[in-house]
């Protein structure tokens, strides 16, 4: 266990499945405010594809521009992980492409994050697999080595352990360690359906601003000048 930066670690400790699913639908936001917004993936990394993520980190920390971990990772992954790709946010090499998409599809991979660049950005699109990353290039991978798959890995400024979820929609990625899962997932539902209450309240014209009245502002020592500014 010592070699250090090429090594390839078999086991991951998976969540339930049940305990995954408790995000399903879940707006990211929800469950980011109910995180204290905090282990939300930088805006760099962004939806390449139109799916939703949901499911469980299988981790590659990549040589930059190199996916040849990211191939293994193809190999090793099961049905409902997410390959994140560690790729120190170079994007100067694409990492993946639609041959690599194609068969993360194939074996019903729940998706794929990459702190990297991706290419064959147009078949992405339209492939029913949630893809995020931070950039895209025609300029392709080496595959070489070395690096390390499931290892703790760090994607847009947060630690990815192996096993970890992962909720992601057009906002972005959340992290949630599994331990975590089932109180914030409780948590994000409950701010999901009072939500629901405002936009009825929004249509029904009973949405309460009073946070936001003249006095609220003047009493925060705010000046309103009933002028204009010249
Ligand atoms: O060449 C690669 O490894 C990446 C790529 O374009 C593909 O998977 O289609
Ligand atoms: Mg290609």
């Amino acid at each position: 266990m010592s070699n250090v930066g090429f090594r390839i670690f078999t086991k991951i400790k998976r969540p339930d499945k049940n305990v995954v699913e408790l995000f399903r639908g879940l707006p990211v936001a929800n469950i980011a405010d109910e995180m204290n917004r905090v282990n939300c993936v930088d805006a760099r990394i962004k939806p390449v594809s139109k799916k939703p993520l949901l499911g469980t980190a299988f981790t590659v920390r990549a040589r930059i521009g190199d996916n040849l971990m990211f191939h293994k990772a193809l190999d090793m992954a099961q049905p409902g992980d997410i390959i994140v790709v560690d790729g120190r946010g170079d994007v100067v090499n694409s990492l993946t492409g639609e041959i690599m998409m194609r068969q993360a599809m194939k074996k019903g991979l729940a998706g794929v994050v990459i702190d990297g660049a991706v290419r064959d950005a147009d078949a992405l699109r339209e492939l029913d697999l949630a893809i995020y990353a931070a950039g895209i290039t025609p300029q392709g991978p080496y595959k070489d080595g070395p690096g390390e798959i499931n290892v703790p890995v760090c994607i847009g400024g947060v630690v990815v352990q192996p096993g970890d979820i992962l909720v992601g929609d057009g906002d972005g990625i959340v992290v949630i360690h599994p331990k975590d899962a089932a109180g914030t997932a409780a948590k994000a539902q409950g701010k999901f359906a009072k939500e629901q209450v405002t936009f009825k309240a929004i249509e029904e014209g009973t949405l309460d601003r009073s946070a936001y009245s003249d006095e609220a502002f003047i009493k925060r020592g705010c000046e309103i000048i009933d002028d204009y500014y010249e």
